[in-house]
């Protein structure tokens, strides 16, 4: 909050004309074309209607960025530090999946809703978003209006650049759109410490017609936003937080002190209540006889707190990836909520939706409505109040042919039949009710003794053994092999499509583009990622592989059985292999994803130590196999995410080969993850760095669809 609301009200770091004189460009200037007052003569000629037509909302961000400074970008499109949650969001959505039912009527389809006694045109909400007029001139004014004009509520944020009155007025005076309800206002506040200026604001909010209070309660503090921080992000001068000086002016009335607007960011972290604590919610309920939703809830503790207080709803949110880092998907929580609310209040959520079948997977999880945050300020700064209405336009055809499809021909019809959850999700709680994952078929028979636990070779119960490093090269990689690098399987491209390119150019652009010599081999569907020296190239022969699948996939023939036996019984193939061109295979790095035993953990094979020699005794060199094995080195560490990897360092010799291997394991929802690396010992010197960089880098993401036995599920 302190560095927001500091930065806000400080006024902008450098006055625009150095800033383009710095930028030496026409380009910064027309960033200013929304945003200084230099510029707002360019401004006289408003945006009026998206400047294209576009398929989907999430065309839309990259038009809008140049339209807007880097500062107000990076402010509207960032999250909080590495920004994992603002990915996952977007991710987690893609993970569940719709079950249609078909042959039901769908000749007309009824989007609209009841929520809290309100009628709404579809289950969609604005979102709260701070300082619009960044956008456009209009800011608030032209989304509040283009939200009554399509008949959703508007929810204005404390932290706008047009006051509470501004808005109600605007609505007000709208002409009214296609949409016969009364416009919808609703307002997010921030409990003050001083209850008297809060219970100030809370009478002007109902006065001028607002019909609930949404109560933000994920950010005591601003997140890190780093964006922000590297681009010095404050507000221009010519624009304020406008319902701050209603603060001040209450807080200067009740005190008898003058506080000057300007001079109000110094003291503004003393207004916000950062010991805010539950006893508000019953207070504020007295306060006010508005509708009181909480926003930011993510915890089935904290929603069953919630309204035992006295909660009207529930927004589950994490603030768009911009409060507490690694917090889960808000769509993820979403089912466990429900279980816990049993319906006595309306649930919202929000955070990555730009589809309608978003829309529709949060319904059948168990959603009253969602917002939509982002996509509208896209819109806004394309289009204005117009270019808003044909965003919208655009998300309501998505959701009423979607729901057509899907079979339902009313929203109070989309039920959790019509979702499939991904498995583990959500968060591997299972006491939430959620399907246990999926249990690939039986490879061959089972085996007469089950072998202990700690057994490493029988670990992977489908598909075989823990690959032998030996094989995990299935063929050797060709001198002509082409260097499909990190976009096996489209994975870049997929990725560069999700946000508007704006994930690639943060901190995964080495999917792309070689960075200080390595590349990164981002599987999404498998949920793992490492980099590899840039120069190798991808293994020709699984792409091919892959692709025949998907063509098998495809065929209309049903496979013959004989071919489907031996697939089944091959060993796992690796998900992923590099290595340098040329190479018969033995040099190579290589990820395998194989199922594993339930409750399989890693601690339970001992130290990292001891699990690494039963491996080489067992598995790489069981007596009589001519083979000798030297274990060098072993260890473990955790991601940021707390997921615990072992790894270990060794050498296999025989009378063919004298080979130094690298490799790293992780086990996660049923599944070990084993990168490794090897390479003949005569180019070990050459290849160290490489591989303890690829080792040390090898992560399992949350975000990952991690299904058992992968390549089948292309
Ligand atoms: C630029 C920006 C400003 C925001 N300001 C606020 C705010 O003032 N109050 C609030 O409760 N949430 C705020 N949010 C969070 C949104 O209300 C919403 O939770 C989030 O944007 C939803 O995610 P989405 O942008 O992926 O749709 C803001 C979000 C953005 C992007």
């Amino acid at each position: 909050m302190l560095i927001a609301v500091s930065g806000a009200l400080g006024g902008l770091a450098l006055p625009a004309t150095v800033l383009v004189a710095a930028a030496g460009a026409g380009r910064l200037l027309q960033h200013f074309v929304h945003t200084s007052a230099a510029a707002s003569s360019s401004a006289s000629k408003p945006r009026n209607g998206l400047p294209k037509r576009y398929s989907n909302l999430e065309e839309l961000e990259a038009d809008a960025q140049p339209l807007l400074t880097p500062q107000a970008y990076g402010y509207y499109a960032g999250g909080s530090d590495n920004e994992w949650t603002l990915v996952e969001n977007k991710a987690a959505l893609g993970r569940y999946r719709l079950l249609p039912r078909v042959l039901v009527d769908v000749s007309s389809v009824d989007m609209s809703t009841t929520l809290l006694g309100q009628r709404l045109a579809s289950p969609i909400l604005f979102a709260p978003m701070a300082q619009q007029r960044l956008c456009h001139p209009d800011g608030e004014l032209a989304m509040a209006r283009a939200a009554a004009s399509t008949g959703l509520p508007y929810i204005l944020s404390t932290m706008a650049t047009s006051s509470i009155q501004e808005v109600a007025e605007a609505v007000a005076q709208a002409p009214a759109g296609g949409w016969p309800s009364d416009p919808t206002l609703w307002f997010q506040i921030y409990v003050l410490k001083r209850r008297d200026v809060t219970e100030v604001m809370i009478r002007e909010v109902e006065r001028l017609g607002y019909k609930a209070l949404i109560v933000t309660v994920d950010a005591p503090r601003l997140g890190h936003r780093e964006a922000d921080e590297k681009n010095k992000y404050s507000l221009p001068p010519h624009l304020s937080m406008k319902n701050l000086e209603l603060i001040t002016k209450a807080a200067a009335t009740t005190e008898g002190v003058a506080t000057e607007g300007s001079k109000f960011g110094r003291h503004f972290s003393d207004l916000f209540d950062q010991r805010l604590t539950w006893e508000f919610l019953p207070w504020l309920k007295k306060a006010s006889k508005l509708p009181v939703l909480l926003k930011g809830i993510l915890s089935p503790d904290d929603a069953r707190k919630a309204v035992e207080l006295g909660a009207d709803g529930i927004i589950i949110s994490n603030h768009g990836g911009r409060q507490l880092n690694y917090s889960p998907a808000a769509v993820d929580m979403l089912p466990a909520i429900a279980e816990a609310v049993q319906g006595r209040v309306p649930l919202l959520v929000d955070g990555g939706i730009t589809r309608g079948t978003d829309v529709i997977k949060c319904l059948a999880l168990g959603a009253s409505a969602v917002l939509v945050g982002r996509p509208l300020l896209w819109a806004l700064t394309l289009g204005g109040q117009k270019g808003v209405e044909e965003a919208m336009d655009l998300l309501h055809y998505e959701l009423e042919l979607s729901m057509a499809l899907l079979g339902c021909s009313s929203v109070d019809q989309i039920t959790r039949d019509f979702v499939i959850q991904p498995p583990g999700y959500p968060l591997d709680r299972g006491d939430d009710g959620s399907q246990p994952p999926e249990q690939p078929p039986a490879a061959t028979p089972p085996p007469a003794a089950t072998p202990p636990l700690t057994d490493p070779a029988a670990m992977v119960v489908y598909g075989g053994r823990l690959p032998p490093a030996r094989r995990l090269i299935v063929s050797g990689l060709t001198a002509s092999a082409i260097a499909l690098g990190g976009n096996l399987f489209g994975v870049t491209s997929w990725l560069l499509g999700l946000d508007g390119g704006r994930l690639a150019e943060s901190s995964r652009l080495d999917v792309l583009v070689p960075v200080g010599g390595f590349r990164r081999c981002l599987d999404a569907q498998n949920g793992f990622t490492f980099v590899y020296p840039a120069r190798w190239l991808a293994d020709q022969t699984l792409y091919r592989r892959y692709a025949e699948r998907i063509e098998r996939q495809a065929a209309l023939d049903p496979p013959s059985l004989a071919r489907e036996r031996t697939r089944r019984a091959a060993a796992p193939e690796p998900a992923a292999a590099y290595g340098p061109a040329g190479s018969t295979g033995e040099e190579n790095i290589s990820v395998v994803v194989a199922p594993i035993r339930d409750g399989f953990t890693l601690q339970r094979m001992g130290s990292p130590e001891e699990a690494a020699q039963r491996f080489l005794d067992t598995t790489v060199a069981p007596e009589g196999s001519g083979r000798t094995a030297r274990l060098l080195g072993a260890g473990s560490r955790r991601d940021a995410n707390g997921q615990l990897y072992y790894w270990q360092e060794f050498t296999v010799q025989s009378d063919a080969f004298n080979r130094h291997n690298l490799s790293v394991y992780s086990a996660r929802n049923g599944l070990l993850y084993t990168l490794n690396a090897q390479c003949p010992q005569e180019r070990w010197a050459a290849d160290e760095a490489g591989f303890r960089r690829a080792a040390e880098s090898f992560t399992i993401l949350n975000s990952g669809v991690a299904t058992a036995g992968f390549p089948d599920r292309l």
